[in-house]
Formats: C-alpha cells, structure tokens, sequence
C-alpha cells in the first residue's frame, strides 16, 4: 500500500461546501472485513451490443467512451439489481504515478487506476438525466486497473485517445465491447449504495466493485496521462491526471459481498 500524502493536489473541481443528502457519498474504502456476504445476490449479467458504442469525448475531468442509450441493445441486470439498467457510457480514473489513482480502495490499497461503466434504470426513468436524481437510478461497475501485461482489447481505445487530447474534443469510435474490459470472474463483487463520485455528485448510484481486477501495460496507462484537462485554445495547459475524488466517510452504510 502506498501512504502518500496528497494533500497538495490540485482538485479539478472544488468539493461543495453542502452535498445533497451527503451520507451516501462515493468512493469509499471498502474494508474487506466488515462487509457482509449476501447470499442472495445473483451473477450480474451484463449483455452488450458493440454496435451501440458511438463516441469518445474529453469532458475535462476523464475521457467518456459514449453509447446510443436509446435503445435496449445494451444492459446490465442481476446481481444486486432489481431492474433492467442501459448502458451509457464508461470512463476511468488515473494518478500521475501507478503508486495512486483509484477512487475506491480496498483495505486502503490503492491502485493505479479505475474503470466506471456507467447504466441508467430504463424501468423506472425515460432518460439518464431523470435517473441521475432518484436513488436507484444508476448502476456503476468499478474495475480496478494494475501494471501489468498489456491489454490487448484496451489498446484499440488507447490508439484513438490522441484524437481526444483536449477537454470538448470528440472522436467517433465505433464496435467497442466494454466486457472486454471485464474482468475474468464477474460473479466476485462488493455493492454498496452510493453517489457519482464527480459534480453533480448526486446519490443514485448501486455500486457493484469487482474483486478481481484487470492488468493493463505502463505504457497504455502513460497515454491516459498524456489526455488535458484543458481546452486548445486555454494558455496553460494541463496533463489530465489524478481525476479521481477522495475516500467519503461511511456513514453506517453496509458493504455486501457476493462471495464468502
Ligand atoms: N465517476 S462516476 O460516479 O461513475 C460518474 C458517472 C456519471 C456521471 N455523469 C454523467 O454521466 N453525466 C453525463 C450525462 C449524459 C446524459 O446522457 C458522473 C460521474
Ligand atoms: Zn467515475
């Protein structure tokens, strides 16, 4: 584990003085000893159409591989979930070094690196901006990323990344199948209730972390840090790294387990 102390990073954003509800805020580190196995947790089943996959686009807090959410093409159901979600969108979270990077810790182990994919609950809501208000709107798998052997799917995505260097640029991205950024074992997650862990960090979010996580070379991690912050025409440009948020207290929630 890495003790650093991050007190001097520069936050792209300015944490809220007063968060909505704020006692089911995210990330949070998930202490592996106090969550409770459920054993009435089903596999999660995520079912997605690589010709649903449309854009990336440099939102200056992360780089968003997109969706056409306009359709059941692509979902997420099982596990923890009672309804059918859509799939909208996945991102990630980086430091400046492999020491940091994610935003959720387990035992307070820091990784690299963090992928979200992000779906929204089509049962109960017409779009994601309705979703993101309600408390079962959202659902986010969380996969951790460590240095490793390089990742053979993930490359494709890595090569269109310069396209996307500056905040607001867009680049079309076509048959993209973010399983492939699955890890082997799915059936083996913490869920917890929780909040998007960026503005407008609203708490509609069903947490579903991985246990097992995914290897990606230093080299295709070296090309997430080499996105900006910043637009083209802004002076001083920024390198887009340590995008993620800080652990949020706990708050008396319980973390459950799928695996004993
Ligand atoms: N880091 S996180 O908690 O996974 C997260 C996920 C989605 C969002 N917000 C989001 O996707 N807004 C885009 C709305 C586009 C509507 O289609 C913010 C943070
Ligand atoms: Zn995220």
């Amino acid at each position: 584990s890495s003790k650093y102390v991050l007190s001097q990073m520069h936050p792209m954003w300015q944490e809220p003085l007063a968060i909505p509800g704020g006692d089911r805020q995210s990330p949070i580190d998930i202490v592996v000893r106090k969550s409770l196995f459920d054993p009435q947790l089903k596999p999660l089943v995520p079912a997605y159409d690589p010709q649903t996959c449309q854009q990336i686009w440099n939102n200056g807090y992360s780089f968003l591989v997109e969706y056409d959410d306009t359709t059941d093409k692509s979902t997420l159901k099982g596990g923890p979930l009672e309804d059918q979600f859509r799939l909208c969108q996945f991102h990630f979270h980086w430091g400046e070094s492999n020491a940091w990077g994610s935003e959720h810790t387990v035992d307070r182990k820091l990784f690299p690196a963090e992928l979200h994919i992000v779906h929204w609950n089509t049962e109960k809501y017409d779009l994601f901006e309705e979703a993101v208000m309600e408390d079962n709107g959202l659902a986010v798998i969380g996969v951790f990323l460590k240095i490793g052997k390089r990742h053979e799917g993930l490359q494709k995505l890595v090569d269109a990344l310069p396209a996307v260097r500056h905040k607001d640029s867009v680049v079309d991205f076509e048959r993209f199948d973010p399983a492939c950024l699955l890890p082997s074992n799915i059936n083996d997650y913490w869920t917890y209730h929780g909040s998007l862990t960026t503005p407008p960090l609203t708490e509609a979010v069903t947490w579903i972390v991985m246990k097992q996580h995914i290897e990606v070379s230093h080299d295709q991690l070296a090309v997430f840090r080499s996105l900006l912050f910043t637009s083209a025409e802004e002076e001083v440009q920024k390198g887009m790294v340590n995008n993620f948020r800080v652990q949020q207290p706990l708050r008396g929630r319980t973390v459950r387990s799928s695996f004993s």
